[in-house]
């Protein structure tokens, strides 16, 4: 992860070749890199893109749920819930600056940001169903907060990878940006948002997402528990391996 900060801006480049992909040890990063801008009083915001070319985040590593060690994918869930609850419930103001592809767990990192911004000729979308898998409830709540009950539970059941253009028409990202001034944009968004005085700005972040994050924290154990009794059972290992299979093949082919 590559962190720094522009005066009272930080920025997060995600940057683990070749795919960006999430694993225990690069979400166990993430996490403590931005509870470290958030405890930072002289941050007032985040901005999230990638050092990688044309991805964004492939999502959670994939690896981390095939033939799993129990342990293991109980720490990995629980880095995966820590991050969703400090960007969902994040005081600074955030921005996504989505220059590539963002699939699944990628999506699920931008719509806990406050605005997104995106390239395009790139995907985005929760695509869990397509590897036979389920986007737990407080992924749905996420998109459904952003694009209304009906488009998030159509996309959900078809795991629906969204075209920028696409995602801009129904509200999953905000605004189309050309890659070589998503950063200048990123900046700007950000400076609307400090126009508005910060207590106030998050006062109200904080009333919209509150009730989302304690659903989580309520049900916290259970939603680990149900995740690794899920993730571990054959038909789902089989499942994931054909999926781990086809993007081998797409690749030689
Ligand atoms: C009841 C409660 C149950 C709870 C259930 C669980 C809920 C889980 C929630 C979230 C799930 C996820 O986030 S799963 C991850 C989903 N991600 C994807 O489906 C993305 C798959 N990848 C792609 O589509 C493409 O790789 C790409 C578009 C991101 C990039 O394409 P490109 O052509 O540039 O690169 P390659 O495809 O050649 O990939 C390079 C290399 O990386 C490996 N790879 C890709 N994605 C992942 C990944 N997510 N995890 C691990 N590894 C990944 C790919 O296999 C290649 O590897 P090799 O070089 O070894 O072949």
């Amino acid at each position: 992860m590559l962190t720094f900060k522009e005066s009272c801006i930080g920025v997060m480049k995600l940057s683990k070749p070749p795919v960006n992909s999430l694993n225990l040890e690069y979400l166990t990063e993430f996490n403590i890199a931005i509870e470290k801008l958030e405890n930072d009083k002289s941050c007032r915001g985040v901005i999230i893109t990638s050092a990688l070319p044309k991805i964004f985040s492939a999502g959670l590593d994939i690896l981390e749920m095939y033939q799993p060690n129990t342990d293991r994918l109980r720490q990995f869930w629980t880095q995966v819930q820590q991050l969703w609850i400090n960007l969902y419930g994040s005081q600074v103001a955030t921005v996504a600056a989505i220059n590539g592809h963002a699939p699944a767990g990628g999506c699920l990192v931008s719509l806990s940001c406050d605005y997104r911004i995106m390239a395009p000729n790139y995907t985005i979308g929760l695509n869990e169903t397509q590897l036979g898998i389920v986007a737990p409830f407080w992924f749905s709540d996420t998109i459904t907060n952003t694009i209304g009950f009906r488009k998030a539970e159509r996309a959900l059941q078809l795991g629906y990878m969204f075209t920028t253009d696409e995602a801009k028409a129904c509200g999953l990202i905000d605004k189309i940006v050309p890659p070589d001034q998503i950063m200048a944009v990123a900046h700007e968004e950000m400076k609307k948002m400090f126009a508005v005085p910060d207590f106030a700005r998050q006062i109200t972040k904080n009333q919209c997402r509150k009730q989302f994050i304690d659903k989580l924290h309520a049900k916290r154990d259970a939603d680990t528990d149900n995740f690794v009794n899920f993730i571990t059972k054959d038909s789902i290992q089989k499942a994931m391996g054909k999926y781990l299979e086809s993007l081998k093949k797409r690749k030689s082919g």
